[in-house]
């Protein structure tokens, strides 16, 4: 069977999905040889020619960091190898003796060109101590390049935690086996640099996490007109601007035709989005193929009345920024729903449903999605999507330029454009979240929330099947 390199497990899943390689029939001393070597390739390709530093801590880590130094060796690299604690595991004993060259204490601070960080990986427990602290800072301080062997030493993997602040930055990580939760998870993901992922043989764990992938978007089909292509219902409310955002990211990303819905016409509306007058009338259009709301929506009682109206329309619908301020547990509608909060709006919806906001942002995502019946997308630097039926896509790093007011209104209007086309509120969501990093990637920096509407078009050619 191949490898899964998509999924994203946490620590007790990558220990069961290495037992059971090795109840397989693979020893665990050649998942360390593979892993090792894979990674002592990747600082000799790294380091073209330079001189490999490798710091080894007591674990299994440690252990991969005597595999990669033995295959630096034998490659004619020259290699420093400082033991920070003795080998404990008999995998990482025998990778220690199976290392011919020196070991030095360490107290040495070597210096050169690559530093592999082999001290801690997925079972670091707790923070390290001074002496490692000091002796990791210090030789990243003194090396050009810096690697990380499946994770910075210092990071929790199930978490994504900093467990010692001041941690040096990396230039790749290198996992090992499988992603974990910490490669894509702030605030550790900006200190890992470039990612790679070495494959020893990890099959699919059912239930795992997945990373988001590069969605396959059919162009329209060839009797295809406007409302068989999706019609959606864009929900105008106090502040206009923002659904106008949102509605020019929808009218890109797919959906047929866009509609405004607003009891008078705002400026700014463009010659090519219509905006009906007869406002919330229009729902009752059964052509209406999804709905958006909540962008510039207010929060008045008015506000409420128009969310409620989207939700007994029963037509699957994207409940974004305001919205998720006024959505309730005895809120009306049983249609498929998007929410796409960001942190603040999540403790507001947490607090609405009695729900704990205690545990990594996915579990908390996941337990939204149940009580709400809805798909969550939780934004920030690390976004991820939320099934109710207990599915996880972690969303790729995304540009950071992203951060820029207006950017949640086009998300939404992507994943609103691409409900309308299909109807399924999982995949919306993923195609929209991956929409929304592909036009970022193209905008370049310090773009505008228009800019990125704009660029939606062009993001969606590059997933067209
Ligand atoms: N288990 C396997 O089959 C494989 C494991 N691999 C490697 O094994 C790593 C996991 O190995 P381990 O579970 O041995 O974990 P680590 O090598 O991360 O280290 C765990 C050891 O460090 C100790 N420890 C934890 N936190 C500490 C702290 N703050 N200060 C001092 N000591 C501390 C623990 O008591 C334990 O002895 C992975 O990250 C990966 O590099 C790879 O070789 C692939 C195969
Ligand atoms: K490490």
């Amino acid at each position: 069977m191949p490898a899964d390199l998509t999924q994203v497990l946490d620590v007790a899943a990558m220990r069961a999905a290495e037992a059971a390689l090795i109840v397989g029939g693979t020893p665990a001393q050649e998942l360390m040889e593979t892993a090792g070597r894979a990674l002592g390739e990747w600082a000799r390709r790294l380091g073209a020619g330079r001189p490999v530093t490798v710091l080894c801590g007591p674990g299994n880590n440690g252990g991969d960091g005597y595999v990669a130094a033995r295959h630096l060796s034998e490659h004619g690299v020259p290699v420093t190898v400082i033991a920070a604690r003795a080998p404990t595991t008999p995998e990482a004993m025998t990778a220690r003796a199976l290392y011919a060259g020196a070991v030095q204490e360490p107290e040495v601070m070597a210096s050169g060109g690559v530093l592999l960080d082999c001290l801690f990986g997925s079972g670091l427990s707790r923070p390290l101590p001074d002496d490692l602290f000091a002796l990791l800072t210090g030789l990243a301080d003194r090396h050009a390049l810096r690697i990380a062997a499946d994770l910075p030493s210092g990071i929790e993997a199930n978490s994504g935690a900093v467990l010692n602040p001041g941690l040096p930055m990396f230039d790749v990580t290198v996992a090992l086996g499988a992603w974990k939760h910490a490669h894509y998870a702030m605030p550790a993901a900006p200190l890992m640099g470039a990612l790679r992922l070495v494959d020893i043989g990890v099959q699919a764990v059912p239930g795992a996490a997945r990373i988001l992938a590069k969605p396959r978007i059919a162009s329209p089909a060839a009797d295809a007109h406007k409302y068989r292509r999706g019609l959606l219902a864009v929900l105008a409310g106090a502040m206009p601007g923002a659904a106008l955002l949102s509605a020019e990211a929808a009218q890109r990303a797919g959906a047929g035709y866009v509609k405004l819905l607003a009891s008078t016409r705002p400026e700014g509306v463009a010659p090519s989005l219509v905006c009906d007058v007869t406002d919330l009338a229009a729902l009752a259009d059964p052509r209406v193929a999804a709905i958006l709301v909540g962008p510039g929506l207010g929060r008045s009682t008015e506000a409420v009345g128009r969310l409620n109206a989207a939700l007994v329309a029963d037509r699957p619908v994207v409940i974004d920024a305001d919205a998720l301020t006024l959505l309730k547990p005895e809120s009306p509608g049983t249609a498929p729903r998007v929410l796409t909060p960001h942190q603040g709006e999540m403790a507001a919806l947490e607090a609405a449903f009695g729900l704990s906001a205690i545990g990594p942002r996915r579990a908390r995502a996941l337990a939204l999605a149940v009580a709400a019946r809805a798909v969550v997308l939780l934004k920030g630097p690390d976004s991820l999507i939320a099934s109710p039926d207990g599915y996880v896509t972690i969303g790729p790093r995304a540009s950071t330029w992203l951060s820029v007011a207006g950017s949640g209104d086009v998300l939404a209007g992507m994943i609103a454009s691409r409900l309308a086309v299909h109807g399924d509120a999982h995949r919306a969501a993923q195609e929209g979240l991956w929409l929304h990093g592909e036009a970022a990637r193209r905008c370049g920096p310090a773009f505008t929330a228009g800019d990125l509407a704009a660029a939606t078009g062009y993001a969606l050619s590059a997933a067209l099947l």
